[in-house]
């Protein structure tokens, strides 16, 4: 259970401690930061809020431990990795079980978070000592006008301290894969979970504590971002900053200092459905795309872009799946679960009232209790709706009908966010064209969006993000070139 056995230590009567120089630890602030329970709306854990003074002491920390961790020989370091996952592995259901209560994230789907976590820090750990084992040898003679008289040796050396933060929706996923490819290339770890999922993440950063990385080499400090956040992106100890999030990744952009940023945000992610789709197909994955998580995913489908001929058919394939969905508490491993607060629940509200108000066909009747709202899939929708373009993040898909592929390509260009999108056509040679054309990370042919597997390359571009996520490329982003040119009193040509 969440708190007892393995994990006591890191409670103290009901507040959980925060994680720093190795042991866990009470706040001298006294005061605590709750966890609202969405389904119930009612305080379900509380953490500690910590000070501006333990943050800083965190970071300030973990800057000495870093020099001597990036002087440990790399197969240790991917060593812990490894056994960090199996613990990890070992303890998914407690941790589950904070999944399932601080972000009502279906039980089912929790458990996968944290297996899928651990594969993470394993697949991290090995490609690491794949790609950081390697570095580069370059001779000058290839440039006009040299000689061969240097022999220029590349590795990849750490940045120093990473500050991690992640979103709510995947609160331990979004968190490993930030700390497991700073730490295999040698960094420390500053982890700033986010409000509702913080106790998951404790809970992950204890199987790093059981693994037995050193003191002060990580660290998890909690309390509001909006109270630490500035401190903590703003302090001149950090060395790198990886954020999952919404907007706030892009006010964070524009007040961090000039140190390497990986953000990856809010997205509007568009499926494209032509005449010649399989429909049953677009339909299945249209409904798995827009509602898992109850539409609280960065590449869920949030926008349907149908050519018309096909709209009434397909439209009827969504609402017959749709209207399977459970919907009920994650406990139960329902479908649709509470959205992740009352605010959301009621931001998530306006678009429908807008559309409605605006004309939409509504497919079901809007029906919500508490924090819980029921799949609704908007038909007709204009481009003068706010769902048009904004992201509802709950489970609420619009459906736009087009009279050409260039209008659904025109769409999803319009939008700020240029995250992932997907097309559903049986012409590869079309899809292609399409795929070129639309101004996101990433395109899915005939599939949802998606981010994993783990290790494929993932990147927004617009307000979508900046950089690329994907194990190999965040452990290249947490690091830096470090060159050693030798050179030599006369020309040297290797004869074999
Ligand atoms: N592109 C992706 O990979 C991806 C993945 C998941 C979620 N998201 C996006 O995340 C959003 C939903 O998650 P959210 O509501 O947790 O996002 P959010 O931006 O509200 O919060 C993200 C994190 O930032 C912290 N934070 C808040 N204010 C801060 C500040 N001033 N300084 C530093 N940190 C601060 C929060 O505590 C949280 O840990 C959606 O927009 C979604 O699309 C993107």
């Amino acid at each position: 259970m969440a708190g007892s056995g393995t994990f006591a230590e890191i409670i103290d009567g009901d507040v959980f401690k925060y994680y720093a120089h190795g042991k866990w630890n009470k706040s001298s602030s006294g005061k605590s930061v709750p966890i609202i329970n969405p389904t119930t709306r009612k305080t379900h854990f509380k953490v500690q809020a910590c000070t501006q003074e333990e943050v800083n002491r965190a970071i300030e920390s973990a800057k000495t431990a870093q020099k001597s961790w990036a002087k440990t020989p790399l197969w240790k370091r991917a060593e812990l990795l490894h056994k960090a996952a199996a613990i990890l592995k070992e303890h998914k259901a407690p941790i589950a079980e904070c999944l399932v209560k601080e972000i009502a994230k279906p039980a089912k789907d929790a458990v996968t978070e944290v297996v899928r976590s651990g594969d993470l820090v394993s697949y991290c750990a090995e490609e690491g000592v794949r790609i950081l084992g390697e570095g580069k040898f370059l001779v000058s003679d290839s440039f006009p006008g040299n000689e061969r008289t240097k022999y220029c040796l590349t590795s990849k050396i750490p940045l120093g301290v990473v500050l991690a933060i992640p979103p709510f929706n995947y609160p331990v996923n979004l968190a490993v894969s930030k700390i497991a490819p700073a730490l295999i290339a040698g960094n420390s770890i500053v982890l700033k979970p986010p409000t509702q999922g913080a106790v998951a993440a404790l809970h992950m950063v204890h199987c790093f504590h059981l693994a037995g990385f050193p003191g002060d080499l990580i660290s998890c400090v909690t309390g509001k971002g909006s109270e630490v956040g500035d401190f903590l992106t703003m302090h001149p100890g950090v060395n790198c900053i990886s954020f999952t999030g919404g907007d706030t990744g892009i006010a964070i952009s524009k007040k961090a200092s000039m140190i390497p940023l990986q953000m990856e945000l809010g997205g509007k992610d568009a499926c494209i459905v032509l005449e010649d789709a399989d429909l049953d197909l677009a339909a299945a994955n249209i409904v798995k795309g827009g509602f898992s998580y109850s539409g609280q995913r960065c590449t869920a489908v949030k926008v349907a872009l149908v050519m018309e001929s096909v709209a009434d058919t397909l439209v009827k394939k969504i609402n017959d799946k749709v209207a399977k969905l459970t919907v009920g508490p994650p406990e139960k491993d329902c479908d649709i679960t509470a959205v992740v607060t009352e605010s959301s629940a009621n931001f998530i509200e306006g678009l429908v009232m807008d559309a409605k108000q605006k004309g939409a066909t509504f497919c079901q009747e809007y029906k919500r209790e508490g924090n819980l709202i029921w799949p609704l899939l908007l038909d007709n929708v204009r481009p003068d709706m706010r769902i048009a373009w904004e992201e509802p993040f709950g489970p609420v898909l619009p459906v736009i009908r087009i009279n050409s592929v260039e209008e659904g390509i025109h769409h999803c260009n319009a939008s700020n966010f240029g995250l992932q999108g997907c097309v559903f056509t049986k012409d590869i040679n079309k899809a292609m064209l399409i795929s070129d054309a639309m101004e996101t990370g990433t395109v899915q042919i005939n599939s949802a969006p998606a981010r994993g597997p783990d290790h494929f390359p993932f990147q927004g571009l617009k307000d979508s993000g900046i950089g690329s996520q994907g194990i190999t490329n965040s452990i290249n982003m947490m690091t830096k070139i470090k060159t050693t040119v030798i050179n030599l009193p006369a020309p040297s040509y290797t004869m074999g």
